[in-house]
Formats: C-alpha cells, sequence, structure tokens
C-alpha cells in the first residue's frame, strides 16, 4: 500500500530538514505545498508495487525527486518569458509571491536536487547510474527541456499532427515515462515494454490537458483556463477539435491498459485504477 504521508515528507522533508537557505526552502516548500495530483510519484510507486515490491523509504525518496523535477518545470514554465501564468495548483503562481529571481533559482534547485536524493539512496552504484541517465534524459536537452523549446517555438503556427504528437511526448510524455523506466529498472523487469506504456500514457496526458483547457474550469485545475487559445498554442483541440481529440485521449488509454495487462508477474489493478481517472 502506498503510505501518501510518507510520499509528503519525502517531496517536502529535505526542503524542510536540509535546506538552510530559508526563503529558498520557503519559496520551494509553497510550490511543493500548493497541491498537484502527485500522478508522477504515484505511478512509480503503484508500480513497483504492481510487480510485487515492499516500498522502501528509497523508493519513496526517488518518488519526491520525480516530483521536483515537475515542479521545477511548472515554475519555470509559469514565469513572464514563458508562459505567464499567474496561478497554478489553486495559488498564485511561485514568481507572483517571491519574484522572478527566486521563482528561477527555485526552479533550479528543483532540476539539480533529484541527483543528489538519488546519489545517495543506498541503491546498488549500477542502478543508480542508470536511474540518473534516465531522468536526465527525460528532463534535459533529450526530453522535456527541448519539448519547451519546440514548444515556445510553435505558437500560432500550424503544423501537421506527427509533430505535435512529438513535441507533446518531449514535454511531457517524458517526464511522464520516467516512472515506468524507473520502476522496470528498480524491479528488474521489462524496461522497453515499460517504456512503450509510458510514452502513450504521457501522450494521453497532454492531450487531456489540451481538452481541460477548453473545457474545465479554474476550480478543477487550478490554474487559468483558455489559456492556449489566448497564446494560440499548438494543441489536440487545436488541431483536431475536442471530439476527435476526446477520442484520440480514449485511443491512448485503451492502448496504456492493454500494454499493462501484458505485463509478466504484474498485478496491473492500482496502477489501471490511475488511468481509468484520466478519462473524461
Ligand atoms: C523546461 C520546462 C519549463 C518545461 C515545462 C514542461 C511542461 C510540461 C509544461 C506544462 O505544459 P503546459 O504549458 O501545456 O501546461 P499548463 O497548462 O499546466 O501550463
Ligand atoms: C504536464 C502538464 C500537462 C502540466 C501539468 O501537470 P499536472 O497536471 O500533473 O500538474 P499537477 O497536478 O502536478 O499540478
Amino acid at each position: 500500500m502506498i503510505e501518501y504521508e510518507k510520499l509528503e515528507d519525502s517531496i517536502v522533508g529535505f526542503y524542510k530538514n536540509e535546506v538552510t537557505v530559508k526563503h529558498l526552502a520557503e519559496s520551494v516548500e509553497y510550490s511543493l505545498k500548493a497541491g498537484g495530483k502527485r500522478i508522477r510519484p504515484i505511478l512509480f510507486l503503484a508500480i513497483l508495487e504492481g510487480f510485487g515490491l515492499e516500498l522502501k523509504l528509497a523508493h519513496y525518496n526517488v518518488a519526491a525527486a520525480i516530483e521536483w523535477i515537475h515542479t521545477g518545470s511548472l515554475i519555470h514554465d509559469d514565469l513572464p518569458a514563458m508562459d505567464n501564468d499567474d496561478y497554478r495548483r489553486g495559488k498564485l503562481t511561485n514568481h507572483k509571491v517571491y519574484g522572478e529571481a527566486l521563482a528561477v533559482l527555485s526552479g533550479d534547485a528543483l532540476f539539480l536536487d533529484p541527483y543528489y536524493f538519488i546519489a545517495t539512496s543506498g541503491f546498488p552504484s549500477v542502478m543508480i547510474v542508470n536511474l540518473i541517465r534516465e531522468l536526465s534524459a527525460s528532463s534535459g536537452s533529450l526530453g522535456m527541456v527541448a519539448g519547451q523549446v519546440i514548444d515556445m517555438d510553435s505558437e500560432g503556427k500550424k503544423v501537421p499532427l506527427d509533430f505535435l504528437k512529438k513535441l507533446h511526448q518531449l514535454k511531457t510524455g517524458r517526464m511522464l515515462t520516467f516512472p515506468f523506466v524507473a520502476a522496470g529498472i528498480i524491479a528488474g523487469k521489462e524496461v522497453d515494454k515499460l517504456r512503450k506504456i509510458g510514452v502513450t500514457l504521457g501522450l494521453a496526458f497532454q492531450i487531456r490537458d489540451d481538452i481541460l483547457d477548453v473545457t474545465a474550469d479554474f476550480e478543477s485545475i487550478g490554474k487559468t483556463p483558455g489559456k492556449d487559445i489566448l497564446e494560440e498554442k499548438l494543441t489536440y483541440v487545436s488541431l483536431l477539435g475536442l471530439e476527435e481529440a476526446r477520442q484520440e485521449l480514449q485511443k491512448n488509454l485503451e492502448e496504456v491498459k492493454v500494454g499493462l495487462s501484458s505485463l509478466k508477474s504484474f498485478n496491473p489493478t492500482e496502477v489501471l485504477k490511475i488511468v481509468e481517472q484520466l478519462e473524461l
């Protein structure tokens, strides 16, 4: 059973107890504690359990590291130089409260601290190297950052669906694929198959976010709806329309479910529940 309090302790404990620069710790904690669905760390822990592993502190710490990079990316994504958003997770964005300089540095901390946390997790050295390689490739210039650059370049442009799919897979998909790959590395199980499932889930997740931007209200998403249209963002909805975007979401989620059910020595029940919650 995932212990959600333990997960929260791993996510905020390092900043609360070990970071001595007070306003840095406060700014990072503000964004970490603002809420958020925690889908990436929860997926990671649920996959480990699906393979029959008993969850230990080191697993919770890797889960926290995933949430740190994700939260750092949201702080940077909201900056005036990027999406210029005032609200995130139902609260004012980090730069609105702490100013742009500390917001940039808080994001920097959240991008870099995971490597310290994973390196000191106590896993065997080879496993640590593999986790670090995958996390860097998922979040840096081979993954999320590349996706964000392409996303910014694409504002106001019309491009083929394949291009948008690639963009979504880099910007959002990689950080949702990492929980699958990391769990595979730690459990010593089918990493290639898990990676494929993660890529599909990551794409589905961003299609869902594109749909919610048009259909949801502030209370349910905790951020200003309608921003994609305002900023002329390239989305599944702008390219395909709402109905086809919904169909694409469902198609990808079904593919994920089939993939999960095909894994050997794996109980997919809990992970399937998370996937089903993404249906709209
Ligand atoms: C390196 C950086 C800064 C990466 C940001 C990655 C990311 C997933 C941003 C959110 O996407 P979005 O803008 O589509 O979502 P939201 O609607 O939540 O802002
Ligand atoms: C990748 C995208 C679409 C940005 C938001 O991610 P989440 O929807 O997971 O945001 P939180 O719940 O963590 O706030």
